[in-house]
């Protein structure tokens, strides 16, 4: 006869012996433990349950051992980027800000919502890849500046994805935040332009922890950007703050600065709504030729990533606040 204190000394030895809870077995030799794998990788969740399967059967009078794993899920903080209107530089600001947060010691993770233009794949060098599943959930895609990444551009193709309607486009969204993004402790989630379906979900099902907001200095976009405030503050998700991108061109010729959109927009409207003002982004065709190339500039060593990281430092601060 084999009792519960036996199999226990037999576990004593194990290095992580505290995530095994106390073991039972019935009378006909089967072992059942229950392992607290939180935070660990899959490899070392493997590991140990073989480790105490091994042990487990090595004591006399077992001949099963069931294993159940259970993890706490990590408290994971969304950030919702969004913006009133299309072509303002969102997603370009959100694969920035996302590498941005990871160089300041964030576990960050990136997730493109813009179902009807997802761009990501292209901005973080991961074109064509498909994310695979286990147990029905997404595994992430890994990308080269150490932030992993889930687009809808990865779930549809551009063809069909005008034809969805929006539930569907809210259910993607639940299978991209709901994903098996493991240690990641903050989401930065790039949204579709507008005030739509899918950012009323991210609203009521995800509840970011804060919305930042991208305009270009011009009018037009600032009203825009105003009506997106309006809805995140109405459903009392609290504006980090807002961006300025595109503001201020620098000639490459002759290095003269003028602004096609205008300046200071953004900031003066901040100021209107009583809301931070993050920082601005120069339109800067080195922007845009490292985004079409997959090369992020917020990853550099240069000047070319100071934007986006004072913009980080911003974010990261309202982040700790809470
Ligand atoms: N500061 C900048 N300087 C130069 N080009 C920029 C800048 N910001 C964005 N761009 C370029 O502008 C275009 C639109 O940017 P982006 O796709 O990030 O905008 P968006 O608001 O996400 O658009 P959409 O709503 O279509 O998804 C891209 O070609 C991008 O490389």
């Amino acid at each position: 006869m084999t009792d519960s204190a036996l199999l226990a000394a037999a576990l004593a030895t194990l290095p992580d012996a505290a995530r095994v809870a106390p073991p039972r077995i019935s009378g006909d030799g089967v072992a059942s433990v229950i392992l607290d794998v939180s935070g660990m990788d899959a490899q070392q969740r493997d590991a140990l349950e073989a480790e105490v399967r091994r042990l487990l059967l090595a004591v006399a009078g077992v001949r099963e051992v069931r294993v159940v794993q259970t993890a706490e899920k990590p408290e994971r903080r969304l950030i919702a980027v969004g913006s009133g209107k299309g072509g303002v530089g969102k997603s370009t600001l959100s694969a920035n800000l996302a590498i941005a947060l990871h160089r300041l010691g964030f576990r960050v993770g990136l997730v493109d919502a813009d179902v009807y233009g997802p761009s990501q794949p292209r901005l973080m060098a991961a074109e064509g890849e498909k994310p695979t599943a286990q147990d029905k959930q997404l595994n992430p895609i890994p990308t080269r500046w150490g932030v992993p990444m889930l687009s809808m551009g990865q779930l549809v193709a551009p063809e069909k994805a005008l034809a969805w309607r929006g539930p569907m486009a809210s259910g993607a969204l639940g299978q991209l935040v709901d994903a098996r993004w493991g240690e990641t402790d903050t989401l930065v989630v790039d949204l579709p332009p507008g005030t739509g379906d899918v950012q009323l979900s991210m609203i009521q099902k995800h509840r970011p922890m804060g919305a930042v907001i991208v305009s270009t200095p011009q009018d037009l976009a600032l009203i825009d950007a105003a009506r997106a405030i309006d809805l995140f503050n109405t459903a009392g998700i609290p504006i980090i703050g807002i961006v300025e991108n595109m503001a201020g061109y620098a000639c490459p010729h002759c290095g003269e600065i003028s602004d096609p959109f205008g300046s200071g927009g953004a900031e003066a409207e901040a100021a209107r709504l009583g809301i931070p003002f993050l920082g601005r982004v120069p339109l800067d065709i080195a922007i845009r030729r490292a985004s079409d190339a997959g090369e992020p500039p917020a990853a550099r060593d240069d000047a070319g990533a100071e934007p986006f990281l004072r913009i980080a430092e911003q974010v990261a601060a309202a982040i700790r606040s809470r």
